[in-house]
This record gives structure tokens, C-alpha cells and sequence, in this order.
């Protein structure tokens, strides 16, 4: 049997930094992985989709290119060889990875199913059909998520995509119905909305990204709507079926009921945790009543020396915030710091067109804490650079504590959203107030300087 000193399992996010960082720091070291070196975000996820939405974009420009007063005579979308261009940056990136990790010492890999067989204990049933028992001193679940199969009646006797299985869609679907309203739907249905389907969501909550303020929520909602998708919020899908003709879903509003008729059905109703063939119980490892696994907030498990991060331990599902999982368990466990998750920044970007960036407080957030704060808004229509390049679709707001002008969160829904949101989330982290951002000076024509212009409707 062979013994490590750490076992990390799932090479996602937060998984193969750790491996590497360990393995540097002179720890026997194991790797194990399933499926692909990278994880969701590489091979499924961050990756391939923000390629595609790429794609996307480009054939949004031609069809409104006279716009900016240019005439594209004619253009057509070609499923293969966009999902061909995915295919070589996924294998740009996984590749780069699995390079990275061969050329680090006292790192072994394997590659195959790793599952618990005592507290410490793991046998790997590897991908060339032999098996491997091991042990190890500590260990580190990074083993992520798959996609929620929502409880559909009709849904056992229908072909249906997830976000992994439609990004090898060669043929465009007439008409592709979307289960979800929040981010995998909304990048999705953008996306092929452009690339020429007619495209429906059917979102369960009142809102579509629910969890954002309704002024978002809408000003989304409205954007997709311009170009020709279908959105019902507050719907409840009673039955999906498949016949000759395609796919019907019928769906309940308030008292009406509809039948959507679609070509395709994608499921993007949320991810569970990849935690039930692992066999946690043989660990004692415990998880929540939906799976996720327990942590505190120095991501150890209720076992001491097993740990968890990324998606499975049920925090923000997001790349950075697993690749920062690992950090804090490479100072604790190997620099000896006391670092933990608690009141870390929680940045995220919406791949949407224009973007959908948020930091820190949402005001329903912000109303929730009692604090007291002014909302500095401004549409995007107010910013030279967005009116030069021709897309003034959005606004953005910010909310400022009174008193102290301190930035408690922001949110930026237009053209580099991501990027202008980043601005913020620094001034954030290194106490730069809205007054002085006010009055920084920023190069212009920049969307940056429209920081300027936001803080401007501060009294002082
Ligand atoms: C369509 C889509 C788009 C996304 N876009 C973005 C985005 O733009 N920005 C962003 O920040 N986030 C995005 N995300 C979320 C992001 O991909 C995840 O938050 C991130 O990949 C989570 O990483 P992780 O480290 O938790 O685990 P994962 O990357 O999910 O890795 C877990 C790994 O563990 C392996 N594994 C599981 N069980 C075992 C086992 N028993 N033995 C061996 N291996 C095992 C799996 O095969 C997998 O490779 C997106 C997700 C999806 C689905
Ligand atoms: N740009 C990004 O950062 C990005 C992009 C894609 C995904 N992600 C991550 O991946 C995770 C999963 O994304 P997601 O969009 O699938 O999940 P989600 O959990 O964010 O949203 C799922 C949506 O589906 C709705 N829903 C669930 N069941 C339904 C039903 N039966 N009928 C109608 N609606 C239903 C929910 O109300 C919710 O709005 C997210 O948490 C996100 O963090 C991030």
C-alpha cells in the first residue's frame, strides 16, 4: 500500500495549485482525477462556454454591423468549426495543466475514481482498469459538482442537454427551451440566440439571477428580451414530452398554463455535489442536507486533517473563489498562517453581453444589516466610451456608507462590466473612499473614468 503525506482528489480549481504547492514544498504528494486534468472550469465550464460566447459575439456584430456603418453581405453561423475553436482552447488549457503538474517532483498522479475505505484510507479504481490502494496523513476533496437533474415529470422519456453535453451540439436547434434563469441559462440562451435559434427560459423565481437586486434582475431581463428570447418568470414546468415534432414543456404562470413546443431542452436548474460515490461515510466525513461537505472556516472537514474545497463545500461557486480555497490551505497547513474564508471578497462576472459584474453588498443586502448608505447610479448611456463604441446597454450602481464614504458593494451591468467592477472590489480592498474616487484621475476616454461621473452625485 502506498502512503502519502497528501492526497489531493480532483484536479479542479483549488485541487492542482495545492498538489503543485505541496509537492514543492517537499510533501509526498498524490493527485487523483476521473475525468479530466482542469476540472468543471477548464473542460466544461469558464472555459469552453466564454470561448463560445466569443463566438457569439462576433456573429451579433455581423448581424448589426451597419450600426457602425459597415454592410457584412451576409454571414452564417457554423456550429462545427465554433465548437471546434472551443475544442482547441480547452485543449490549450488542459494540456498546459497536465504539463505543469508532470514536471513537479514528489507529485504522483492517477488517474481514476478515488473512494474512501477508512478514515484515511482510499482505494483509486483507475481509468486503465486495475486499482490502487493508498493512504495518506492529510486530505483534500476538490470534487465538485455536476448538473441538478431537475424532478420534471415527463423528463425519464426525454433527450435533454446539460451545459456539459450542449457544448458539443454540431447542429443548431430550432428552438432551444431553457430550465433556469440564472447564469448557465442566461450565458446559454444568449449565446445561441446569436448564433440563430429562437430560444425560451422558463425560470422558476420571480426574477431571472434572482439573487440580485430587481433593478438588475430587470434591466437583464429587458436586454435579452431586445434580442428575441422568450422569458417566463415565475413558472412552474408541470411536464416536459417528446413526440415527432420535438420537445413540449408545459408550463403554469399564475393561473394560465402554456406549452412551449422546442427542438432541444437544456437543464440549467443549479449542481449538486459530486460527494455520494465517494463513500464519505467510510471517513466520517459529514455533509449537509444537500450533499455539500461541512467545513469551517479554515475549510477542514469535521475530521482533522481531511479537508474541502471549491464547489463542494456549498460556497460561491465560482473558479477564483476555489483557487483562493487553496491558498488558504497552503499558508495554513505549510506557512503556518491562520488565514480563513470568513469576510473574503466574493467578486463575480456574468458572462452575459454586456456583463453583469457584482462585488460586496447588493442594497437588499446592505438594507438587511441596517446600514446606512447612498446609492450612486448611472447609466451606461452617460459614458463616453460606452457611446463611442456603440453599446450603451446597462448602468451601473454603487452603494457608499454614509459618513465614511466607504464603498460597501457595486454592481456593473454593461459593456466590460467584469473589468469596471474589479476597479471597484480594489478600492474596496485598499479603503479608497468614493470621494476620492471622484476625483481620481483616470486616462479618458477610459470606461474607467466614468467612476468619475458615478461618485459625482455625492453631496460633498
Ligand atoms: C457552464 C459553466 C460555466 C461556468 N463559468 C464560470 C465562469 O465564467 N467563472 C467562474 O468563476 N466560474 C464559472 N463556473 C463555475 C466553475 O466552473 C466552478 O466554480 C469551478 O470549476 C469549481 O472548481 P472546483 O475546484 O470546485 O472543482 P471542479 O473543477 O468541479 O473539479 C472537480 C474534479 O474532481 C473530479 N472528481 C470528483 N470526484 C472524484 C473522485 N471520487 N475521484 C477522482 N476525481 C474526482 C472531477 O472529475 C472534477 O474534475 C462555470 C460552471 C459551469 C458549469
Ligand atoms: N460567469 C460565471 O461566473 C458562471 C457561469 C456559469 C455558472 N457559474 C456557476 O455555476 C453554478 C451553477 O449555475 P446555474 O445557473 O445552473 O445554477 P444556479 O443555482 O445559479 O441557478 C439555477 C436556476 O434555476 C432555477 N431553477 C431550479 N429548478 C428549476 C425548475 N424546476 N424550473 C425552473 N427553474 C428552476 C433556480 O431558481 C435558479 O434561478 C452557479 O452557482 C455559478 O456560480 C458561474
Amino acid at each position: 500500500m502506498m502512503h502519502f503525506k497528501a492526497v489531493i482528489i480532483g484536479s479542479g480549481q483549488g485541487g492542482t495549485p495545492l498538489a503543485k504547492k505541496l509537492a514543492k514544498a517537499g510533501w509526498t504528494t498524490a493527485l487523483v482525477e476521473k475525468r479530466f486534468i482542469g476540472g468543471t472550469c477548464i473542460n466544461d465550464g469558464c472555459t469552453p462556454t466564454k470561448a463560445m460566447v466569443a463566438s457569439a459575439k462576433v456573429a451579433y456584430t455581423a448581424a448589426n454591423s451597419q450600426q457602425w456603418g459597415v454592410t457584412v453581405n451576409g454571414y452564417s453561423v457554423n456550429m462545427e468549426s465554433i465548437v471546434n475553436r472551443k475544442n482547441d482552447v480547452v485543449q490549450l488549457f488542459r494540456g498546459g495543466s497536465e504539463k505543469g503538474l508532470e514536471q513537479v517532483e514528489h507529485l504522483t498522479i492517477f488517474h481514476g475514481e478515488a473512494v474512501f475505505t477508512g478514515p484515511k484510507a482510499l482505494t483509486i479504481k483507475l481509468n486503465s482498469g486495475t486499482a490502487e490502494d493508498i493512504t495518506a496523513d492529510y486530505i483534500f476533496l476538490d470534487i465538485g459538482t455536476t448538473p441538478q437533474i431537475p424532478p420534471v415529470p415527463g423528463l425519464e422519456a426525454v433527450s435533454w442537454l446539460t451545459s456539459t453535453t450542449i457544448l458539443d451540439l454540431t447542429t443548431l436547434p430550432a428552438h432551444l427551451l431553457i430550465i433556469g434563469g440564472s447564469y448557465i441559462a442566461l450565458e446559454f440562451g444568449q449565446m445561441f440566440r446569436r448564433f440563430g435559434s429562437e430560444v425560451s427560459i422558463i425560470e422558476k423565481s420571480p426574477h431571472l439571477v434572482s439573487r440580485e437586486d430587481e433593478d438588475i434582475s430587470e434591466a437583464v431581463q429587458k436586454m435579452l428580451e431586445a434580442e428575441g428570447i422568450r422569458i417566463f418568470t415565475n413558472a412552474q414546468v408541470q411536464r416536459v414530452d417528446e413526440h415527432s415534432r420535438g420537445i413540449s414543456c408545459a408550463i403554469k404562470v399564475g393561473e394560465q398554463t402554456h406549452t412551449l413546443e422546442g427542438s432541444h431542452l437544456l437543464l440549467a436548474a443549479g449542481r449538486v455535489p459530486q460527494t455520494k460515490a465517494i463513500q464519505l461515510d467510510k471517513a466520517g466525513v459529514q455533509t449537509d442536507d444537500r450533499g455539500f461537505i461541512k467545513v469551517n472556516d479554515q475549510l477542514e472537514t469535521n475530521v482533522p486533517g481531511i479537508y474541502a474545497l471549491g464547489d463542494v463545500t456549498g460556497g460561491p461557486a465560482f473558479t477564483h473563489i476555489s483557487y483562493n480555497d487553496h491558498w488558504v490551505l497552503y499558508k495554513n497547513l505549510v506557512k503556518g498562517a491562520a488565514t480563513s474564508v470568513k469576510d473574503r471578497q466574493v467578486p463575480y462576472t456574468m458572462f452575459t453581453d454586456p456583463q453583469l459584474g457584482h462585488i460586496g453588498l447588493s442594497v437588499k443586502e446592505a438594507r438587511k444589516k441596517g446600514l446606512d448608505f447612498t446609492v450612486c447610479k448611472m447609466e451606461m448611456k452617460r459614458v463616453a466610451r460606452a457611446i463611442e463604441t456603440g453599446d450603451t446597454r446597462g448602468f451601473m450602481k454603487a452603494l457608499v456608507e454614509k459618513g465614511s464614504y466607504k464603498i460597501l458593494g457595486a454592481t456593473v451591468f454593461g459593456s466590460e462590466g467584469g473589468e469596471l467592477m474589479t476597479l471597484l472590489q480594489m478600492a474596496m480592498l485598499g479603503g479608497i473612499t468614493a470621494l476620492q474616487m471622484k476625483e481620481m484621475i483616470f486616462a479618458h476616454p477610459l470606461y474607467a473614468e466614468s467612476l468619475n461621473n458615478l461618485f459625482m452625485q455625492l453631496d460633498n
